[in-house]
């Protein structure tokens, strides 16, 4: 065992070293880097080039890559990350994945890939013997500098003072700023230190390995596990994380050299990976973002324009095999991989999910396929369509990380579980087998319909799968289910406190989107007629990703770009490398795309003006936007002309009374107890208040209200019921609304789709087939509830508008209108008048004692305008540290000397006056207790 301890103590050290290093830079900037491996692999070829070829010693060759090369791409990364901080989660990933993409591709233009090129052990390899084996100082050397320099990396962050500003820059950049170190300084710091740790894993790894760019950043990659086992936070875990990988997966070749554990020791990184991201508590896995601006930006071609665009795009296909010639089989391929990028959108580009194994799902596919047509004999189209449905259970187990952690976490666990597959199953039999040879696929062979096994009558089959789903999918995005996963990508809390089960969403879009990308794989392998393991690796994902992100236009106009860059371009530029040079292409468009400003990116004015001209679109306004163009466009229009108008007075019918009460509860974060003994009660018809300074409360007990967050004690009871373990969505189904301080809009849906979302959200709920449809008295419900909210609430000349292009005031009354869409019973509001002025939070107040009178909704209400407060509430709860202090009428509260102690601190002389009356009180204290509206 001996030789794989120490072989594994080697490699493990440069996985923790790595691993460290990634931990370093994520912690302080929140960029997760991708392209870490590519830094050693640039590292290692760095090395070689000066070492091996040009003679250099390898001391100054080492220091030139490490202390030279290190730093210097430490600062390129700096800078690329502070562009990419408030992006998308997509754009950012895309952004590193852009890096990883140049560097392995420019590495095989470079270097080859055909000869194999090794650096031999530079290290002193003196060797001792242990028992029969020989342990040689250079494997004795490299663990020794992967454990020093994570101890002094470790010492440096808890007593050096530019460390210790590390840390702080993690919890507080803003604060840092203020104590007058300078945030990006630190942030610089910082990566040139983790940039340093990778170039440093690559050189010692450049020794033990054949350079080859693909399995070199994939190695490094391994890096992945080793911070997940360090939770992403902690350094000394990360490298004893990166050491045990090591030995585990040298033991591995040991023990396991076939079967499906034969692939276990390449996979070990990456199950690690997964299996920690299944498991690990959520709360070990907080993603740090930054908020992401709202883009306030819609701007979409004209749908005349875009309708007569597809014709002519449709027209021309038809005509291809007239011209393609000998590249008829490519425009095969790239049709389906229109598919394919129209299944990956669905997932990234509408619902914000990020897949980075969609090659994996093509591989299911066309195995299953081969399978049951080829050695089964089953119809052609029955195993296409099996296919597909193989793939959708995998979608659904991918849906798991993305419903525990989403995010960041989940692009990892999708990464891990591509590279996992190809590690452990590819080489199966039952997979592509162990030989290379691959599988067979063959065409149809449909007599009747003129498929004769030709170039030509597969392509015209393709061309209809892919109009048919093209047609699908802008239907889709039109739909109430495209609503929802868009609703998804901007605010899943919105979404779950709408009456959504979002878990059911995302696991459904997961399942939607596999089975379209097995069915896309199928129609792209028939096209070749014979595949293997080596057209499905996993960077080849990333490829897609990347596409996916960077290409232009909604649905279908990426997946055509994408999918015409991707397979027609290589056909025409007929060259060994274009494959290559295309994946520099896609990587660098990538980074730019992803450090570019979100609005540079966006169509000249002058053109959008043009192109609106030549599309028939008026001005903004009602008519304008998305919202006239969905499938309910005209009634839509008709009724949003109609809700800008004085609501005329009719009957409304009274929503069912409602209770709900919260006992004693205790909320704790870690030793912080934010809220302790809280007891208070709202009940329907009433305007409760609930108050109290910066951080006494409210917003928690807000969310153990809304269900989440789970108290640590205390019950929360609905019309006398517990409903402590109900979700938020389910709550709110049960007649909660809820809105948010910071607002949780959906920002790029129009405000119809966003008020229109308030009623669907619940009907919809946990039934997957409700989120397609309903029947259509429900449809019309949903229409009139979302109609009268709008008018309530007085949103008429808004509705085409997109909700991220309003004011905060105008903001303020969509979450509002939102929620009186889902007929709420009893509504939470949390400081609705925060960021508005004096005349809008008159306004507002207006609209919601008219809700509360006319409709007889019960309002829980948390304000800091204390003109509000008296001037609506019925009752008053105060808290103070968590803590309930007082409770009474508006009155009574203003008179409360307690309540002035809580606002103003014990030294306020007013609290001492025992003759100050309410009315008094109340004035000097309404200036006092209006903290700016904010
Ligand atoms: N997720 C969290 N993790 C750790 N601490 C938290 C978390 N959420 C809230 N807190 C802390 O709990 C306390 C109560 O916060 P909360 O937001 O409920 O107060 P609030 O009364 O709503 O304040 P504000 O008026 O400023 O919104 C604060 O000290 C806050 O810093």
């Amino acid at each position: 065992m001996l030789p794989f301890l120490i072989a594994g103590l080697t490699t493990g050290s440069v996985y923790g070293l790595a691993g460290v290093g990634l931990v370093l830079t994520y912690k302080t900037s929140g960029i997760f880097n991708f392209a870490h491996g590519a830094v050693a692999t640039v590292s290692a070829y760095l090395f070689y080039s000066l070492h091996v070829q040009a003679g250099l010693p390898w001391i100054p060759a080492a220091a030139i890559c490490i202390l030279g090369a290190g730093p210097v791409l430490g600062v390129a990364f700096e800078q690329g990350a502070r562009r990419m901080a408030a992006t998308a989660l997509s754009t950012r990933v895309a952004g590193t994945v852009g890096v990883l993409l140049v560097v392995q591709a420019g590495a095989v233009l470079i270097y080859g890939d055909t000869r194999p090129r090794k650096v031999p052990v530079f290290l002193p390899d003196a060797g001792f013997h242990v028992g029969s084996t020989t342990v040689t100082a250079d494997r004795i050397i490299v663990f020794a500098v992967g454990i020093l320099a994570t101890a002094a990396l470790y010492a440096y962050f808890s007593l050096a003072r530019t460390g210790v500003a590390m840390r702080a820059v993690v919890d507080d950049p803003a604060l840092l700023d203020t104590t007058g170190t300078n945030p990006v300084a630190v942030r610089r710091w910082a990566w040139m230190i983790g940039i340093g740790f990778a170039a440093t894993s690559g050189v010692l790894i450049a020794q033990y390995v054949n350079l080859d760019a693909t399995a070199l950043t994939f190695l490094v990659v391994a890096a992945f596990g080793a911070a997940a086992l360090g939770w992403f936070t902690s350094l000394p875990a990360t490298y004893a994380g990166g050491l045990a990988i090591g030995i585990v997966a040298s033991l591995a070749t040991k023990y396991f050299d076939s079967g499906l554990l034969a692939g276990l020791s390449n996979a070990l990184p990456f199950l690690v990976l997964f299996a920690v991201l299944l498991t690990a508590p959520r709360r070990r896995l907080t993603e740090r973002l930054r908020a992401v601006p709202r883009s306030g930006v819609a701007w979409t071609t004209p749908w005349r324009l875009q309708s007569a665009g597809g014709v002519a795009v449709l027209a021309l296909l038809c005509f291809v095999p007239s011209f393609a010639g000998i590249h008829l089989v490519a425009f095969s391929e790239f049709l389906a991989y229109a598919i394919l990028f129209l299944s990956l959108g669905l997932l990234v580009r509408t619902s914000g999910q990020v897949s980075l194994c969609h090659v994996t799902f093509m591989a299911i596919g066309v195995c299953t396929f081969s399978q049951l047509h080829v050695e089964k004999g089953w119809p052609w189209a029955a195993a296409l369509v099996v296919a597909g449905l193989v793939a959708v259970p995998i979608g659904a187990l991918l849906a798991i990380p993305a419903i525990r952690l989403s995010g960041l976490y989940l692009a990892l666990s999708t990464f891990g579980f591509g590279i996992l597959v190809q590690y452990m199953f590819y080489s199966q039999g039952y997979m592509f087998g162990s030989l290379g040879i691959g599988v067979t696929v063959p065409t149809p062979r449909w007599s009747a319909v003129g498929l004769d096994g030709s170039d030509r009558g597969y392509y015209y089959l393709v061309l209809i799968l892919a109009a048919a789903a093209a047609l699908a999918m802008v239907a889709l995005n039109r739909s109430r289910l495209g609503r929802l996963l868009r609703a998804l990508a901007d605010s899943p809390i919105g979404l779950a406190t709408s009456g959504t089960a979002v878990n059911t969403t995302r696991v459904l879009v997961f399942c939607l989107s596999a089975f379209l990308a097995a069915v896309a794989g199928v129609l792209d392998a028939a096209a070749v007629g014979q595949v293997n393991g080596d057209s499905y690796l996993p960077i080849t994902s990333l490829v897609y990703f990347v596409l996916v992100v960077i290409s232009v236009g909604g649905a279908p106009w990426y997946a055509i770009a994408g999918a015409a860059g991707l397979t027609l371009v290589p056909s025409y530029v007929d060259n060994a490398d274009t494959s290559n040079w295309l994946q520099v292409a896609f990587g660098v468009f990538a980074i730019l795309y992803a450090v570019t400003a979100a609005r540079a990116r966006e169509p000249h004015p002058a053109v959008r003006r043009a192109l609106d001209r030549l599309g028939g679109r008026g001005g903004r306004g009602v008519l304008g936007g998305r919202g006239v163009l969905g499938v309910l466009g005209g009634a839509r229009a008709r009724d949003a002309a109609a809700a800008s108008r004085p609501e005329p007075s009719r009957p409304i019918a009274p929503v069912p009374p409602a209770e709900l009460e919260i006992r004693d509860v205790r909320v704790a974060f870690g030793g912080l107890v934010a809220v302790d003994g809280v007891t208070l009660r709202a009940a329907t018809g009433r305007v409760t208040g609930l108050i109290g300074p910066n951080g006494a409360g409210k917003t928690t007990t807000f969310n153990v209200c809304s269900g989440l967050l789970r108290p640590q004690r205390g019950q929360v009871l609905l019309d006398g019921r517990s409903v402590i373990r109900r979700s938020a969505s389910t709550r709110a189904r049960l007649g909660l609304g809820r809105t948010f301080q910071q607002m949780e809009l959906f920002d790029n849906l129009t405000v119809w789709d966003n008020v229109v979302l308030g009623a669907e959200g619940r009907r919809a709920g946990p039934n997957a087939l409700r989120h397609l449809a309903s029947a259509p008295q429900t449809a019309r419900d949903i229409h009139a509830a979302a109609d009268s909210a709008v008018r309530t609430c007085g949103l008429g000349d808004l509705t085409g508008q997109v909700a991220g292009s309003l004011s905060t005031g105008q903001r303020r009354l969509v979450e509002l209108a939102r929620c009186l869409a889902g007929q709420p019973r009893l509504l939470l509001l949390d400081e609705p008048s925060s960021g508005l002025d004096r005349a809008e939070t008159r306004h507002f107040g207006q609209i919601l004692r008219r809700v509360v009178d006319e409709h007889g909704v019960g309002i829980l209400l948390v304000e800091h305008d204390m003109s509000l407060v008296t001037a609506i509430c019925d009752h008053v709860y105060v808290l103070d540290f968590g803590r309930p202090v007082f409770d009474g009428t508006p009155a009574e509260v203003m008179a409360s000397p307690v309540v002035r102690v809580a606002y103003l601190g014990e030294t306020d002389p007013l609290a001492s006056d025992p003759l100050a009356s309410a009315a008094d009180a109340a004035r000097p204290h309404s200036a006092s207790l209006t903290t700016g509206g904010e």
